[in-house]
């Protein structure tokens, strides 16, 4: 028989008949491979979820509103003990002690597991990047820049887009309506982000309707993030896609597609600025010569010129105005949830702030709210409570062997641990789902530091949270002024409903049907 009779006498369907029992004979070796002959075959663990990510995709993207995978682990760690994997490919940690090992900083060398960054489509950015060697590299000039020797320059930004918003609650009192204090929180921290970083206003705190839109976005943004979690590359496959067919194809992920557009003009924007520079100051980091936006940072850098594209810049502006705002925003609203339903955490926050700030409206001084030790033992303890990275944080030790008891894990396999697992763990802190500032403090009254051991909701090591002080300090005078100068209380808020974390899309997210955290102005405190 010819070569091209033996195909014309081969049918569509045998055709497809070969090619169905391809894959399945594929499918069924990987199986067994992973079951019996993977590096990984040897750890305790669901024999479904080692043999399929689909088991991880069920979870995440089928169950419920999404984002469930969290609780799943959860109940392998019940059944399997402290180390488990949980997918084909991960292994996951649940103890405390083990943290500082796997996220060692110095000389350790750590890469990202993909799926665990590449989601968020800023493979070029500092959150994005894999590789341990150039996410140093483009992490240097950004952590100077939001170090806390550089902002404190910036301190009068805080405290006008505080100001601003402490008209608006004026305002409210007046008119006595009920808002959802998330938009309010959430248009402050990016009024701030975006001025520091990008100098000057988005726009935010003048347009009521626009403000509830930005949170529309980020809400949307953080629901795609368990589907871009099990299919990574497809969030970079769609970026440079115009909108409207973003629109026809995902319409979810519009959203994203319009932020990033805004992003990519600011950075031509700010390229075309510092070209026009006759010479290009490399900026040494000191405060005095803060560059003026986050763009000119890392312009002014050594680093390559294949750095320095809009689109490089796109990825870490986009990482900025989102992850700047929006964790930030949560933290201050669910605060604002406990403080008003823990009335005598309330009183005791309200007499340190009138004893320090007799004149209310006074504007604070960055300086002054970090010396009040019960502000900010509030503050830490909402951090703790809500642990708001809900992602396993995954890496990649390339070269390391790590030992964890009697298991040796080798080099390129992904270990993950959950930030929740330490913050919510009652041999560290007792009774630990309730809202307790106190535990931060010292017999005489003062942030205790030693208890800083298991403090991680900023995660820790090489991939710490670069913003972390920039957060915190935007927190403290924002709450404090906020709590020193007005009486609020809560309406129709629930906490199952609109507070309790329920899905991990990165960051935990509440139920969809939230009505967020409610809030009335009954009067201004004297
Ligand atoms: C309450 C506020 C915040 C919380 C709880 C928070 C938490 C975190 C956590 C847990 C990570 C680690 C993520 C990972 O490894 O996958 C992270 C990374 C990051 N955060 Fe924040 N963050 C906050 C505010 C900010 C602010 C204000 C900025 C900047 C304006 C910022 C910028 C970043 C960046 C760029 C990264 C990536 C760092 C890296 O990969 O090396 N964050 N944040």
């Amino acid at each position: 028989m010819g070569f091209s009779s033996f195909f014309s006498s081969f049918s569509i369907t045998s055709f497809f008949a070969v090619f169905f029992l391809a894959i399945a004979l594929y499918s069924f070796g990987l199986v067994i491979y992973r079951l019996y002959f993977h590096p990984l075959a040897r750890f305790p663990g669901p024999k479904l979820a080692a043999a399929t990510k689909w088991y991880e995709f069920y979870f995440d993207v089928l169950k419920g509103a999404g984002g469930q995978f969290m609780f799943e682990t959860d109940r392998m760690h019940e059944q399997y003990g402290p180390i488990v994997r949980v997918n084909p490919d991960e292994l996951h940690i649940k103890d405390p002690e083990f943290y500082d090992t796997l996220y060692r900083a110095g000389s350790a060398v750590r890469d990202k597991y993909p799926p665990s960054c590449l989601f968020a489509g800023t493979p070029l950015g500092v959150f994005g990047t894999v590789k341990h060697e150039p996410h140093r590299a483009r992490k240097a000039p950004l952590a100077a820049y939001f170090s806390k020797r550089v902002y404190r320059t910036a301190e009068p930004i805080f405290q006008s887009q505080i100001e601003d918003f402490s008209d608006r609650l004026r305002n409210r009192q007046i008119s006595g309506k009920v808002t959802d204090v998330r938009v309010d929180f959430l248009s402050t921290a990016t009024e701030i982000v975006s001025r520091y970083a990008f100098g000057h206003p988005i726009g935010l705190h003048d347009s009521p309707h626009e403000a509830v839109d930005w949170l529309l976005t980020v809400k949307a943004i953080a629901a795609v993030s368990p589907f871009f979690k099990q299919f990574p590359y497809v969030a970079e496959w769609l970026l440079p896609c115009p909108e409207w067919l973003v629109k026809v194809l995902y319409p979810v992920f519009a959203p994203s597609i319009r932020l990033h557009g805004k992003m990519q003009r600011e950075a031509v924007e700010a390229c075309k600025k510092v070209a026009s520079d006759e010479k290009v100051t490399i900026w040494d980091g000191t405060p005095e010569t803060r560059p003026q936006t986050v763009f000119e940072a890392i312009l002014q850098t050594n680093l390559p010129l294949a750095e320095k594209t809009p689109g490089r810049l796109d990825h870490d502006a986009f990482t900025a105005i989102f992850g700047g705002s929006d964790p930030a925003a949560r933290t201050m609203t669910n605060c604002t949830f406990w403080l008003l339903t823990n009335p005598s955490v309330l009183q005791r926050l309200q007499q340190e702030l009138d004893t320090a700030t007799p004149d209310p409206s006074k504007r604070l001084r960055v300086q002054q709210v970090e010396e009040l030790p019960y502000l900010n033992a509030v503050v830490k303890e909402s951090l703790r409570l809500q642990a708001i990275s809900t992602s396993r944080l995954e890496v990649v030790c390339p070269s390391e062997v790590l030992r964890y008891k009697d298991w040796v894990i080798h080099p390129g396999t992904a270990v993950g641990m959950s930030l929740r697992h330490t913050l919510h763990d009652p041999s560290i802190y007792p009774d630990p789902h309730a809202f307790k500032p106190e535990r931060w403090l010292d017999a005489a009254g003062k942030i205790d530091v030693a208890k800083d051991k298991y403090y991680i909701p900023f995660h820790r090591g090489h991939r710490m949270c670069l913003g972390y002080a920039f957060a915190t300090t935007m927190m403290l005078m924002t709450l404090a002024t906020v709590f020193r100068r007005f009486d609020l209380e809560l309406v129709d808020t629930i906490y199952e409903r609109d507070v309790k974390i329920v899905r991990d899309c990165f960051i935990g997210e509440t139920e969809p049907d939230t009505k967020g955290v409610k809030i009335r102005v009954l009067k201004e405190r004297k």
